[in-house]
C-alpha cells in the first residue's frame, strides 16, 4: 500500500506546488494522474520515487516511510518503485538484453554488470517477461534497432526487472502513435492484474485514463480536486479540473472557474 499524507513541496521560495496532498493506493489498482500542465503531476510522481525531497509530509511504501531514508536505505527502497518513462530512457547503443538487465543494477556486483555476466535467475526471468510483453526476439538487438512500442516494453521490463512493489508511469504513451498507445496502456492494465502490482500513471489523453485505469485521480495547481471511477469523470468534472489560468489559482484556496 502507498499512503502519502499531508505532502507538500517547494521549489526553492516559491508557492508550494504540491499543496497539503493526500492519497492512498491499494492492491493492484491501475490509477491514472490527470490534470493541467503545471498541476504538479511529475512532481508528485517524482516525491514517490525520491527523485525530488518533498518539503514536508509523509510517503509510506508498505510500512517503509521514504521521506526518511537516506544513503543505502533509500538506494533499497527506491529499488521497489518502478518507472516507466515518455522517453523510454534506455540506453541506445546497449542491446534489449543489456537494457533490461539494468533493472538489476543494485541487486548484482558491479562486476557482474560489467562483464555482463548476469546470474542465470535474471537472465530466465527477463526472457519470462520479454516473451509475456513480445520482445523477446530483441534479446541481442540493439535498442536504437526498435520502434517506440518496442522500446517502451523494453522499458517496462527493465522496470519489472526490479521486482518493484509498485510501477510509476510517466506519460508512458505521449511520445507513441494512437494504436501504439492503447497497446501499452493495455499492457500496463494487464500486468497491474498478473503481477498483483499497484500502476500509477501519469497521462494526458484522457480517453485512454477512462478505458484502461480502474480509478481517476484529477489534480488541479497542487491538489487533488478527484479522485473516483472513471465512468464518475463526468463534464462537471472535467470542467473543474481543466479550467481556470494557474494565475489565479497560484498560491491561494481553489478558485472556481466561471
Ligand atoms: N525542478 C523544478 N524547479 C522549479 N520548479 C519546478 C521544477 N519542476 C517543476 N516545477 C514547477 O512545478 C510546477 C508543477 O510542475 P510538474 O512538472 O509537476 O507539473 P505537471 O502536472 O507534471 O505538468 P506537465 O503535464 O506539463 O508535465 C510547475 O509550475 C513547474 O514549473
Amino acid at each position: 500500500m502507498l499512503k502519502i499524507t499531508d505532502l507538500v513541496k517547494r521549489y526553492g521560495t516559491g508557492e508550494p506546488v504540491l499543496k497539503n496532498l493526500d492519497l492512498t493506493i491499494e492492491g493492484e489498482s491501475v490509477v491514472s494522474i490527470i490534470g493541467s500542465s503545471g498541476a504538479g503531476k511529475s512532481t508528485l510522481l517524482r516525491c514517490i520515487n525520491q527523485l525530488v525531497k518533498p518539503t514536508s509530509g509523509s510517503i509510506v511504501l508498505n510500512g517503509t516511510e521514504l521521506t526518511a531514508l537516506r544513503g543505502k536505505n533509500l538506494r533499497e527502497a527506491r529499488r521497489k518503485i518502478g518507472m516507466v518513462f515518455q522517453g523510454f530512457n534506455l540506453v541506445d547503443r546497449l542491446t534489449v538484453m543489456e537494457n533490461v538487465q539494468s533493472g538489476r543494477l543494485g541487486y548484482i556486483s558491479t562486476w557482474a554488470a560489467i562483464t555482463r555476466r548476469y546470474p542465470k535467475a535474471d537472465i530466465r526471468r527477463a526472457f519470462e517477461l520479454m516473451e509475456r510483453v513480445g520482445i523477446a526476439q530483441y534479446a541481442n538487438t540493439r535498442a536504437d534497432q526498435l520502434s517506440g512500442g518496442e522500446r517502451q516494453r523494453v522499458g517496462v521490463v527493465r522496470a519489472l526487472m526490479q521486482q518493484p512493489e509498485i510501477l510509476l508511469a510517466d506519460e508512458p504513451t505521449a511520445s507513441l502513435d494512437p494504436k501504439t498507445s492503447e497497446q501499452i496502456m493495455g499492457l500496463l492494465r494487464d500486468l497491474a492484474g498478473e503481477l498483483k502490482l499497484p500502476v500509477v500513471i501519469n497521462i494526458h489523453n484522457v480517453t485512454e485514463a477512462k478505458e484502461y485505469t480502474d480509478r481517476i485521480v484529477g489534480m488541479r495547481y497542487g491538489r487533488i480536486i478527484f479522485d473516483d471511477k472513471p465512468d464518475k469523470l463526468d463534464e462537471a468534472a472535467m470542467e473543474e479540473i481543466y479550467a481556470g489560468s494557474p494565475h489565479a489559482d497560484r498560491g491561494g484556496d481553489r478558485v472556481k472557474a466561471s
